[in-house]
């Protein structure tokens, strides 16, 4: 990782992806949206590289397998409402932890860092599923996909958080798995550590500007603390 101004204070980390596959609860979803739509059903494989850049990005990747513009355009409303039914319906039944995810919220709070969860999901999926799979405790702030005027990869969601824990954007770490979290970081100043495992829209992510990769959360907590530890 390279050298900052000091030692890192917080970390903001994506939730799809990153700490949970959840692949197979959006596979369920819109299969379930697109069979009242009379469309046939998708493979993970198609519904990975279309997650990342929130629900109306993906519903509109979605329907637009089938559809044209103008088609897309005339049922998304419906499309959105049928496929929120189905995704609340399944939220975290399906998605499982990556491995090291709760050893690494451990670990990241061992060293002292404070914790928020920023993802382009719809924060009315994420609170439930953070509190299902038993996260929502390890973070002081959640940001879904709506909640700010604009998402990543724009860097507002990030800075957001630098100001409500009233940190520099240099002492925080941004950790994701696709380059929406990359430039989103990069843009607010924040350093940046990807995990290879998620979806990164079919990209690898070594293709992805970052100041390391790291294959688990316990991992980056490893690299958090020796970078802090020269810092100090
Ligand atoms: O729901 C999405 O589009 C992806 O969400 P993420 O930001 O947690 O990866
Ligand atoms: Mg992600």
């Amino acid at each position: 990782m390279r050298a900052g101004n000091g030692p890192i204070r917080a970390a903001i980390i994506d939730l799809d992806g990153t700490m949970l596959d959840t692949v197979p609860d959006f596979h369920v979803a819109i299969n379930g949206m697109r069979a009242e739509f009379n469309m046939g059903p998708i493979s993970e494989e198609q519904i990975k590289h279309m997650v990342g850049k929130g629900s109306e990005n993906l519903i509109r990747g979605v329907l637009a397998l089938d559809l044209d513009a103008a088609g897309v355009e005339q049922d998304f409303a419906a499309a959105m409402l049928s496929y929120q039914r189905h995704y609340l319906a399944v939220n975290g039944i399906h998605s499982v932890l990556y491995p090291d995810v709760v050893e690494g919220l451990d670990a990241l709070r061992g060293l002292g860092l404070r914790l928020a969860c920023v993802t382009n999901k719809p924060l009315a999926f994420a609170a439930p599923l953070l509190a299902k799979k038993g996260l929502a405790p390890y973070f002081e702030v959640v940001y879904g996909g709506e909640c700010l005027p604009r998402k990543k990869p724009d860097p507002m969601p990030l800075l957001r958080v630098c100001a409500d824990f009233g940190l520099a954007p240099e002492q925080v770490v941004a950790i994701g798995d696709s380059s929406n979290d990359a430039e989103a970081a990069r843009a607010a100043g924040c350093f940046v550590l990807t995990v290879p495992y998620g979806y990164n829209h079919g990209r690898a992510i070594h293709e992805t500007d970052s100041d390391g990769i790291v294959n688990t959360l316990l991992d980056a907590a490893t690299l958090i603390s020796s970078h802090n530890t020269t810092a100090n």
